[in-house]
């Protein structure tokens, strides 16, 4: 059996992942949060309360369970709030990163670190793996710091780097388009949806999947990880009204210029998957496909 550490439990990945390991007779699941846990209770994992940026917590952390594999799922993720909180931002996005990258080479863990398309400027995407990062706003250059920080270090490693992640979980620490636009349709509110932005969309479940294979096969490097159509917001939210019979009269096409974000967004990203398909066997869901599996989950969540 395989000790498994899982740090950011509570978010959108980290459920699905916990989810999905805790279910496996060959890993033992080690959760990891900030505060109280939010996962539904099973005997099938244990869970610790660890806020990743204070390195003593993480290191007696992983000097006491000694987990084979480390997934980093933890982060600051909302993009504009990293620009207004810079400091918050580098200790979450990357502080912390470099103590667990200390913390797995003292004890031999395999660091499976998780990375995001906005490390690009979005001029030219869809990207593959070897593609030069430019970021464009704070929260892209602290995960290329941390993204630095893991390859520069001698630890058995790999990154998965992935693109506008959407599913339902339990009590969501964010937002995501399908679940934003399906409500604001539900409520009939109009909504500004971007139609100069490019994405591969990534279902939660095929992340983790993304990250169990990985896992599975100790493959080091770094592996795009998302979904496998290129689609503008605007058509996302059009899949998703018809999905769900909803009105699309009330989504409005919009520029990214007339938005007032503290954080700039990328225009065109969007990940390339190629490698993770050939040597994974990474086969995601099409984002109709990822639309029905959120839509027989919708009932058991309180959104
Ligand atoms: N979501 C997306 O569209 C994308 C995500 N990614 C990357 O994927 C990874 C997972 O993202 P996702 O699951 O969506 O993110 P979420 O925001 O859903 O989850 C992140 C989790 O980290 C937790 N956390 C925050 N601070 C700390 C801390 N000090 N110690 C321990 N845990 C903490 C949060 O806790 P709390 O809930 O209590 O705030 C939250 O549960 C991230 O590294 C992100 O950068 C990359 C591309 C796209
Ligand atoms: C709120 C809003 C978003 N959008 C579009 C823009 C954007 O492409 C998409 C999602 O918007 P958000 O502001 O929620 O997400 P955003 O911060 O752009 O999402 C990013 O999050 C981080 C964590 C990542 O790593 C990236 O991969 C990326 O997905 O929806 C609109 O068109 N209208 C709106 O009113």
């Amino acid at each position: 059996m395989k000790k498994i550490l899982i740090t950011g439990s509570n978010g959108l990945l980290g459920q699905k992942l916990v989810a999905l390991l805790a279910d496996k007779a060959t890993y033992q699941v080690i959760a990891i949060a900030k505060g109280t846990n939010r996962l539904q209770s099973s005997t099938a994992y244990t869970y610790q309360s660890i806020d990743v940026t204070d390195q003593e917590q993480v290191e007696s952390l992983i000097a006491r369970e000694k987990p084979e594999f480390v997934i980093h799922t933890a982060a600051m993720t909302n993009v504009d709030q990293c620009e207004t909180q810079k400091e918050a931002c580098w200790q979450l996005n990357v502080t912390a990163v470099e103590f667990l990258v200390k913390a797995c080479r003292k004890h031999h863990c395999f660091l499976v670190h998780l990375s995001t398309d906005f490390i690009f400027d979005g001029e030219n995407g869809p990207y593959t793996e070897e593609a030069p990062a430019n970021p464009i706003n704070y929260y892209g250059q602290s995960k290329l710091a941390a993204e630095q920080l893991v390859t520069s270090s001698d630890i058995r490693w790999a990154i998965i780097r992935t693109v506008l992640v959407y599913g339902i979980v339990q009590d969501m620490s964010r937002n995501n388009i399908i679940l934003w636009v399906k409500k604001s349709l539900e409520e009939k509110k109009t909504i500004q949806v971007v139609t100069d932005q490019w994405r591969t969309p990534t279902l939660a479940e095929d992340l983790a999947m993304g990250c169990y294979l990985i896992i599975e096969q100790e493959a080091e490097g770094i592996f795009n990880i998302a979904g496998k159509e290129l689609l503008s917001p605007y058509q996302m939210a059009l899949q998703t009204a018809s999905y769900f019979h909803l009105d699309a009269s009330y989504i409005n096409e919009a520029d990214s210029s007339t938005f007032s974000q503290p954080a700039r967004r990328p225009l065109k990203t969007g990940l390339l998957i190629n490698k993770a398909q050939q040597q994974l066997q990474f086969r995601p869901h099409s984002f109709t496909d990822g639309i029905a599996k959120i839509a027989a989950q919708v009932q058991t969540h309180s959104l």
